[in-house]
């Protein structure tokens, strides 16, 4: 399987604060499922953020499908950001929009024809159990819905690698099960998956994860497994 993303020296510091993460060097490998985990303020998010290209590093390199994003003309940057998929903590849904006109966002933007992006929207309303609430706007909808909603805009385009950020934080056991149930499906469609969680009962029910566990700004992989994953040359 190929390297998707590989960061080499990483650093990343807040205006003139100290390095929040420094040192990070892994590869992920199309097609796994990795947990990445930490303290709270330990740095997952600002990982994330610069994997789906919302946060340049103050050093080291990135190449995310092959090409050096840290020097990327900005132009050149909505290309890469189409092929990763963001499930925000927060989820930022649109809150006069509907369901499903929240789901269609991705394909409006891009340009997709009208009759395409409706049965689309209607397979992934299928998909993450919400056909009967396509019409409901967000603040009408529970926190399990809206993260649904929110899963299912950000793979509604396909991505090759999807992010979400603590998906599970705000949902019950149920929910959060239902959600796993989503996150396994894709990864069986070969998506390459990237979760930042603190929830232990999720982590411990994907056996096939590898961990990114994030301390002292630093990534720890006792393994060695991150910095040189099966089937790539050292
Ligand atoms: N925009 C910002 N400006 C300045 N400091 C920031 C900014 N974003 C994050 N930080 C700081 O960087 C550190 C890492 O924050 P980050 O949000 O990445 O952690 P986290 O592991 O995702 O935390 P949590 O689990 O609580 O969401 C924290 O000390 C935080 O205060």
């Amino acid at each position: 399987m190929a390297t998707i993303v590989q960061f080499e020296n990483v650093g990343l510091r807040y205006g003139q604060g100290e390095e929040v993460l420094s040192d990070l060097s892994f590869s992920l490998t199309s097609g796994e499922f990795y947990f990445v985990t930490g303290a709270s303020g330990a740095g997952k998010t600002s990982l994330l953020k610069m994997l789906y290209l919302a946060q340049r590093p103050t050093r080291g390199a990135i190449h995310l499908f092959g090409t050096d994003v840290v020097t990327l003309p900005r132009a050149r940057i909505p290309g890469f950001r189409r092929r990763i998929g963001v499930v925000f903590q927060d989820f930022r849904l649109v809150p006069h929009l509907s369901a499903a006109d929240n789901i269609a966002l991705p394909l409006r933007i891009a340009g997709v024809l009208e009759d395409e992006v409706r049965d689309a929207v209607s397979e992934m309303l299928a998909w993450v159990g919400l056909t009967n609430r396509a019409d409901a706007r967000p603040p009408t909808l529970s926190g399990g819905e809206q993260q649904r909603v929110a899963i299912a805009r950000a793979v509604i385009g396909r991505p090759e690698i999807l992010v979400a950020d603590e998906p599970t934080g705000n949902v019950d056991e149920a929910m959060a099960d239902r959600l796993l149930q989503l996150f396994a499906s894709l990864n069986g469609l070969g998506t390459t998956l990237v979760i930042a969680t603190h929830d232990l009962q999720l982590i411990a029910r994907v056996r096939s994860a590898q961990m990114m566990r994030i301390d002292g700004g630093r990534l720890l992989d006792p393994t060695g497994m991150l910095r040189h994953p099966p089937g790539r040359q050292a």
